[in-house]
């Protein structure tokens, strides 16, 4: 039996199948930097300049995110490495304190939770890692490496611990006899099976599975999910499923968090995500699952450049560095055509992916020969007139403050909720794009 002082206090709480099991509303971690007198200043790269950044400036590994998790159901938590997916699942595991923010677990802030309560969360909320090899201790066998969190909570005696390991190592899809065996006589697919053995042993109801199945190879990948897919349903399971693979994601999750530098750029049920985005960065990632239909162009966006540091990251929309759709100043008198042929040339002087040769081969390439009209067309041409001359920081601030800091996808922070195509759930997008009625000014797609 589990103990009465741990199983009274969270574990009696009753989250109907769909409710919300965990609600996380502006959570917000920050890393400290400060590494003392001699290691405290960096240098950042901010757009065109170079700046001194204090190292005392956190890391803003996770900014103001909110988002829930409905009991019985698995969210995928997707981005890039970095972006803040570990450290996210590391607070809701109060592994790690947040900065600021609320954790409700089954309708209690768990960032407020110390002593028996907290040991509570950690029964019902348990965590499984990427490596399975260095999770296990070699020198256990896999019997007792499964029974350890239920000795840890006083769960069972050492019979009923025993008899519980066997038929957890069945359910996982493993031999009950390989309780004797050391986790070296396993593959890497057994391995995380075992882990998985270990996660249930203390009957939680809320697993954090970060990046599971990542070192895995992709046929195993597939049954590993499956199994946890067959468990969900059995146990009533709720997963949070953290992964940089959207084909992984899409193939466990029912709603899915795409996270870009520390915060969410978009959140909706899995068909109407994949089906329906509405953030360029969703679309670049789609962009980059590797289509096996050949006669697929497979380009539905391509990311290109590098992610800004976490320490000083873009104002307004964090992607707008990287955004292909990047919205043209609302006070700014191009046509459609015109902006994207600025908004290529702004990018590739920011890039520095051409050479700087004679003005007319820059408008040339760039504008086909024809600058636009009027004041904007000046501001091209003296760009151009300073990349002739090498000058291309003077370009680079020039365009920036014409064309890149008055957007309002650099004054303001998007956060709007979209009409689904596909379902009734909630559909969250970070993108100016979805301002109703079209963001003012805005002549992307
Ligand atoms: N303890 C720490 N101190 C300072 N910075 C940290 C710390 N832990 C993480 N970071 C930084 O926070 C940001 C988010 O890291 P995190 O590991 O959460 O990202 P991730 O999306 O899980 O990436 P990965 O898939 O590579 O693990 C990164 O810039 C990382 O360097």
């Amino acid at each position: 039996m589990s103990s009465p002082a741990v199983e009274g206090i969270l574990g009696d709480r009753e989250v109907a199948p769909g409710e919300p099991l965990l609600e996380i509303e502006n959570l917000t971690k920050h890393f400290s930097t400060n590494s003392g007198l001699l290691g405290g200043f960096g240098i950042e790269r901010d757009g065109f300049k170079l700046s001194l950044s204090r190292a005392t400036d956190p890391v803003r590994a996770v900014d103001d995110v909110s988002f829930t998790v409905p009991k019985g159901q698995t969210v995928g938590l997707v981005g890039e490495s970095g972006c803040g997916k570990s450290t996210l699942a590391r607070t809701v595991l109060r592994l790690i304190e947040p900065t600021d923010g609320s954790i409700n677990y089954k309708g209690t802030d768990v960032t407020d939770l110390s002593g028996e309560e907290l040991r509570a969360l950690r029964k019902d909320v348990q965590i499984i890692f990427q490596d399975p090899q260095s999770s296990l201790d070699p020198r256990m066998k896999v019997g007792p490496i499964v029974e350890e969190p239920m000795r840890a909570h006083g769960m069972y005696d050492a019979e009923g611990r025993e008899e519980h390991a066997r038929e957890l190592l069945e359910k996982v899809g493993l031999d009950p006899q390989h309780y004797n065996r050391y986790p070296h006589e396993f593959s890497g697919g057994q391995r995380q099976r075992v882990n998985l053995a270990r996660a249930l042993s203390v009957e939680p109801e809320f697993i954090v599975c970060d990046e599971p199945t990542s070192a895995l190879d992709v046929s195993i990948q597939a049954q590993v999910l499956n199994t946890m897919k067959e468990l969900q349903a059995e146990m009533g399971l709720t997963y949070l499923f953290i992964s940089h693979d959207l084909s992984v994601i899409r193939h466990i999750s029912d709603r899915v968090a795409v996270m870009y530098l520390g915060q969410l750029a978009e959140v909706a049920d899995k068909e109407e995500l994949f089906e329906n985005p509405k953030h360029p960065y969703t679309e670049a990632l789609l962009g980059s699952i590797p289509n096996p239909d050949p006669r697929s162009s497979g380009d539905r966006g391509v990311l290109r450049g590098d992610v800004p540091s976490p320490i000083n990251p873009p104002s307004g929309c964090r992607f707008r560095t990287r955004c292909p759709d990047l919205i043209a100043p609302a006070d700014l008198d191009v046509s459609g055509g015109e902006w994207d042929r600025i908004r290529t040339f702004v990018r590739a002087v920011d890039r520095r992916t051409f050479e700087a040769t004679g003005p007319d081969d820059i408008a040339q390439e760039f504008f086909q020969g024809t600058l636009p009209s009027g004041e904007v067309g000046d501001t091209v041409d003296t760009a151009i007139g300073h990349l002739a001359e090498g000058r291309w920081d003077d370009a680079g601030e020039l365009l920036k403050d014409t064309f890149t800091e008055p957007s309002v996808c650099a004054t303001e922070v998007p956060a709007y909720e979209v009409d689904p195509d596909h379902g009734d759930g909630r559909h969250f997008a970070a993108c100016h794009l979805n301002t109703p009625g079209g963001p003012e000014g805005a002549t992307g797609p």
